[in-house]
């Protein structure tokens, strides 16, 4: 039942998002690799490189994971979202979590259908939580590639309803947005990048144009001193540094990525991402250097771990909890 004139509970449920394609080419992809950072540091990564190129041809650049967060978001208007039966005001909009499933790796070209869905919608007073789904598919095979949950933060439209049993809608597993605790332990790799004050101009070229990330006066009415970076281009940064300390180079062992923005971050800020491996699962936390706070924490599940770490590891996988002597990659502490 509606509770207020800026929400309507049944035209909310009952809203069909259209169905979209998105088709993408091997310099959509190489793109995107470079907005998130991909050979910033070094040119001629070997763990990177093959995101942007490949001495065969493009059609064998390979695809990061992450990407597929994008498949869906032409479906914004002007970067935020249309949902008749809920008022809010787009300028405040802010990105909250991005929970994904890779079902399969995804093609260096190819055309997706997504179908997007409402996952949940939550009145939390000061703001309203909307939780949209995206599953994509293969338009050529019709296999299921990834599903993607956005979860988007509506500062100001939260109140919607009685206060005293706020409005509380989900429809997926409780068990995919675990509550995550960090561990006080050392981090088991830490990986250092710096984003570029050019960043999000390079990041939004993906597809995410939401003012927010480019226009000046946008984002001072949205609180911030200048444009912020974009959580899924974080998002991309701190999964990068997974994919070199722990995956060693291979992103295809990665199953599951969860994250939520803790705070925002300002293009040419440096990301110190923290890693501690429990089992098959990494949990991660990406501070800001500069002001040394957490801007985005979550886990990323794997299939496997790549043969060198288990050999290295196997007699502590009994305790699903490794505590390294050591981190891995180069740049790690
Ligand atoms: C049409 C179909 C389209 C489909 C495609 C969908 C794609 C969607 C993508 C949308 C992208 C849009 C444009 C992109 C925008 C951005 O990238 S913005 C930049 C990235 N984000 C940020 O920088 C946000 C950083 N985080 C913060 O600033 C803060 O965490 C916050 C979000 C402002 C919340 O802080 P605060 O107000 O202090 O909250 P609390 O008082 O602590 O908590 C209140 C309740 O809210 C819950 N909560 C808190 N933070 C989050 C979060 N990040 N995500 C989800 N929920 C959050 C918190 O748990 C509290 O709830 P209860 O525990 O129940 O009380």
């Amino acid at each position: 039942m509606a509770e207020s004139s800026r929400f309507d509970h049944d035209l909310v449920l009952a809203h069909k998002f259209p169905e979209t394609t998105y088709t993408y080419t091997e310099r959509d992809a190489a793109v995107y690799a470079l907005g998130v950072g991909a050979c910033g540091r070094n040119a001629i990564d070997s763990d990177e490189l093959k995101y942007v190129y490949h001495e065969d041809g493009q059609q064998f650049v390979q695809v990061l994971p992450t990407f597929s967060a994008l498949f869906s978001l032409g479906s914004l208007t002007n970067g935020s979202i249309d949902l008749p039966g809920l008022q809010y005001d787009p300028r405040l909009l802010l990105h909250g979590q991005q929970y994904i499933q890779i079902y399969k790796p995804f093609p260096s070209s190819a055309s997706v259908i997504n179908k997007v869905s409402l996952a949940g919608l939550h009145d939390k007073g000061k703001a309203a939580i909307l939780e949209l789904e995206t599953k994509s598919y293969e338009k050529e095979s019709g296999e299921l590639l990834c599903m993607n949950r956005s979860t988007i933060f509506l500062r100001g439209a939260g109140g919607f309803s009685n206060s005293s049993h706020p409005y509380s809608y989900s429809n997926y597993p409780k068990n995919q947005a675990p509550a995550l605790k960090i561990p006080k332990s050392q981090p088991f790799a830490v990986f250092e990048d710096c984003t570029q004050p050019s960043q999000a101009l390079l990041y939004r070229l993906s597809g995410d144009y939401n003012p927010l990330h480019s226009d000046p006066m946008i984002a001072e009415v949205a609180g911030f001193s200048r444009p912020i970076l974009h959580g899924l281009c974080s998002l991309g940064f701190a999964v990068r540094a997974i994919i070199k300390c722990i995956c060693r180079g291979d992103a295809n062992i990665i199953k599951t990525i969860s994250g939520r923005f803790l705070l925002h971050v300002y293009p040419g800020e440096t990301l110190i991402t923290e890693m501690w491996l429990q089992g098959l699962r990494v949990i991660y936390q990406a501070k800001v250097k500069e002001r040394n706070q957490a801007v985005l924490s979550g886990f990323v599940d794997l299939h496997h771990l790549t043969s060198s770490l288990q050999l290295k590891y196997s007699s502590r996988q009994e305790t699903q909890e490794f505590h390294p002597r050591e981190a891995v990659g180069a740049e790690a502490q």
